[in-house]
């Protein structure tokens, strides 16, 4: 399906005009710089030897997929495809011995009989022939999908266990997007391996009788298929580089296409009427790869006559020679009967060899990234193992704490931070937008590394730390927490999803972020589906959404709570409820780390962190930092007032 998708979406060429708010759209040269670019490499290389030489690796590469996914079906896969070839080996000699009683003197009735026993082992040989054929699709189509959900969990196993950095780095993520084509490519590869290893073992019978035959003929069978095997090349050629050239522009396709029929986006397209303006882009960019396609056919139909202009002249000069042997006499009439069965099936055997070789080549391109994808995945993995964390620390200490998000982005997301967060406190940090709180939380819950300084767990470096269990300690609830498209259930309890799932547990989860009262007005309660594109699917209000979000917080039980904004969509009743909980809490021993902007909320913190621009601003209690008059107090007033300020009149005029 997704290779479909790629060869269908080859788009236009390199220099194919890419319009002005196409690249307003997109942003800048509609180019790639890793990933598909290893791919030109191996693009250079296709040529007849390197395909050849690279040959033992590939069908080394699908013996061990498939050894890994199924090893009995391997095993029958393999032995019946030698069997064939054994099988059309035999039938090529018994075809001779036919011939050559048929051909031979004495009477017709004699001639006749005595082909009768060869004729039977043919019909005998050629059943076994028939069989094997059979139990190697049965086995290939064993295979098969085991292969493609081998490699395919691998990547996701792969992909779920990286660093944060690693998702959000461009170059990773397109070997993500490229690699994803692998698995699908393994699952083809088995199949182009075993027509690879048939047309093999078939060519060496063909040519083994060839030789027996005369060993002129061998050369000629050569010169019949060398077209065939160039214009496979040179077409797989073109399709590839085309395929690079054209690489972004598909993405972007299919972007648009995604665009036009994703919910998020649908309000908007309507009200805005931005659907005409996708569209249009959508049928310009599908227009450009239909020319390119077309470029391509055209190429492909040429190459094809030249290709059989020059097989039929090889053809020509083969039975030519053939006829020039016989009338020489340097060949019996039933030997040259043999040689043309033998010269066909060699031929059609050579023919498919190459195909299925090319085709092998260009899906082992794909199984590569993948492989690409497996190394880079376990290079960039959040480590296993590491310092244990202490039992009950008392603080954690943020010293000189430096982090800048990859980029060009000139000044640091944090700058030289120093701070505590005293363990069994609600510590609230306060700032401007862009401040760096979500940053720091981030880095306190060990998604990014610092660039500089070292966060510290009592006297233990979260560097060394192990990072599982310092995950284990935290429950968060971001700015953009998932909504996960299951049922308002598995929203919650997947805060933990590796624990028992008990009602004691949920309830009381619900009962703290007060979502009991969201999930008593859905329609089937806990067990409605919120996922509005499913049928029976039912959508919460954002305001809802957050109160389950807290409620999957609460249902982790993480020592230490991450609140980022848990109030922001919440009418003003809910938000005091929150802070109330939230408040609760804390009183139980529980640390909170709350970021919100309403600093009416924070009052009730034990220790306030002012960050701005990425440095620590202020520390204090929260009376402490109005008593001193700055950011705080100047955030706090700005609030304060516009309850009480006059509304100013509208100009006149
Ligand atoms: N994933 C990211 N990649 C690159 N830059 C980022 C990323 N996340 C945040 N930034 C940048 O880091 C800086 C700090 O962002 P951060 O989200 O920590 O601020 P914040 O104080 O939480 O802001 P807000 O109050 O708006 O939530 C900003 O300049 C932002 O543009």
């Amino acid at each position: 399906m997704l290779r479909s998708g790629r060869r269908r979406a080859r788009g236009r060429g390199a220099e194919g005009g890419v319009s002005e708010s196409e690249q307003l759209l997109f942003g800048g040269p509609l180019r790639y710089d890793m990933g598909w670019n290893q791919h030109t490499d191996a693009f250079l290389e296709l040529n007849f030897r390197a395909m050849v030489t690279r040959l033992p690796a590939l069908l080394g590469a699908s013996c061990r997929l498939a050894w890994q996914a199924d090893r009995r079906a391997a095993r029958v896969v393999l032995a019946a495809e030698a069997g064939r070839g054994v099988a059309q080996a035999v039938s090529l000699l018994a075809m001779n011995s036919v011939l050559g009683r048929l051909i031979g003197g004495g009477a017709i009735e004699d001639r006749l009989r005595g082909a009768v026993p060869v004729l039977a082992a043919l019909a005998a040989v050629s059943l076994v022939g028939a069989l094997l054929r059979a139990a190697s699709t049965w086995a290939t189509g064993r295979l098969e999908p085991k292969v493609e959900r081998v490699a395919t969990e691998l990547y996701l196993e792969r992909a779920a266990a990286v660093e944060l950095a690693a998702i959000e780095d461009h170059a990773f993520h397109k070997l993500l997007d490229t690699a994803q084509y692998g698995a699908g490519s393994a699952r083809r590869m088995i199949s182009y391996a075993t027509r690879v290893v048939s047309a093999l073992i078939s060519l060496i019978a063909a040519a083994s009788v060839l030789t027996v035959l005369h060993p002129v003929l061998l050369p000629l069978l050569a010169t019949m298929t060398l077209p065939t095997a160039w214009s496979a090349l040179t077409n797989a050629r073109r399709r590839y580089e085309s395929w690079h050239n054209w690489v972004q522009h598909v993405r972007a396709s299919h972007l648009i296409s995604g665009l036009l029929t994703e919910p998020d986006a649908a309000p908007e397209i309507r009200v805005h009427g931005v659907g005409p303006f996708l569209l249009r882009h959508y049928r310009a960019m599908a227009e450009t790869a239909e020319t390119e396609q077309a470029r391509l056919a055209r190429l492909a139909a040429r190459t094809g006559v030249i290709a059989s202009a020059w097989t039929g002249l090889a053809t020509v000069a083969t039975y030519a020679t053939l006829a020039g042997l016989l009338l020489a006499g340097a060949m019996a009439l039933s030997v040259a009967g043999t040689a043309v069965i033998a010269i066909r099936t060699g031929s059609s055997s050579l023919d498919n060899l190459v195909v299925a070789v090319n085709s092998l080549h260009e899906d082992a391109l794909f199984v590569g990234d993948l492989q690409r994808l497996y190394a880079e995945a376990a290079e960039r993995a959040i480590p296993l193992g590491g310092d244990p964390l202490p039992e009950d620390p008392r603080e954690i200490r943020f010293e000189n704490v430096t982090f800048r998000y990859p980029g060009e982005s000139a000044r640091p997301a944090l700058d030289d931070i120093t701070l505590t967060i005293p363990l069994g406190r609600i510590v609230a940090l306060v700032g401007e937008n862009g401040s760096g709180k979500t940053t720091l939380v981030k880095l306190l819950a060990g998604l990014y590394k610092p660039e500089g300084g070292r966060i510290l767990w009592d006297e233990v470096d979260t560097a060394t730390a192990d990072r599982y269990q310092l995950a284990e300690r935290v429950a968060m609830v971001a700015q953009d927490f998932k909504r996960w498209p299951f049922t308002a259930r598995v929203n919650v309890a997947i805060g933990r999803s590796s624990a028992p799932l008990t009602e004691d547990r949920m309830a009381a989860s619900l009962d703290e972020a007060g979502a009991g009262e969201v999930v008593g007005d859905l329609p089937r309660g806990l067990d409605t589906l919120l996922a509005r594109q499913f049928s029976g699917g039912h959508e919460l209000s954002g305001g809802q959404w957050q109160r389950l979000g807290i409620a999957r917080a609460a249902y982790r039980r993480g020592r230490i709570l991450v609140v980022d904004e848990p109030t922001a969509a919440l009418d003003a009743r809910a938000e005091l409820e929150v802070f109330e909980k939230i408040r609760a809490l804390a009183s139980t021993g529980q640390t909170v780390i709350l970021i919100t902007h309403r600093l009416a909320s924070v009052r009730h913190a034990d220790l306030v962190h002012v960050l701005d621009q990425g440095r620590l601003a202020e520390t204090g209690t929260p009376d402490e930092l109005l008593a001193r008059g700055g950011i705080y107090a100047e955030l706090y007033s700005l609030q304060a007032e516009q309850f009480t300020a006059p509304v100013p009149a509208p100009e006149a005029g």
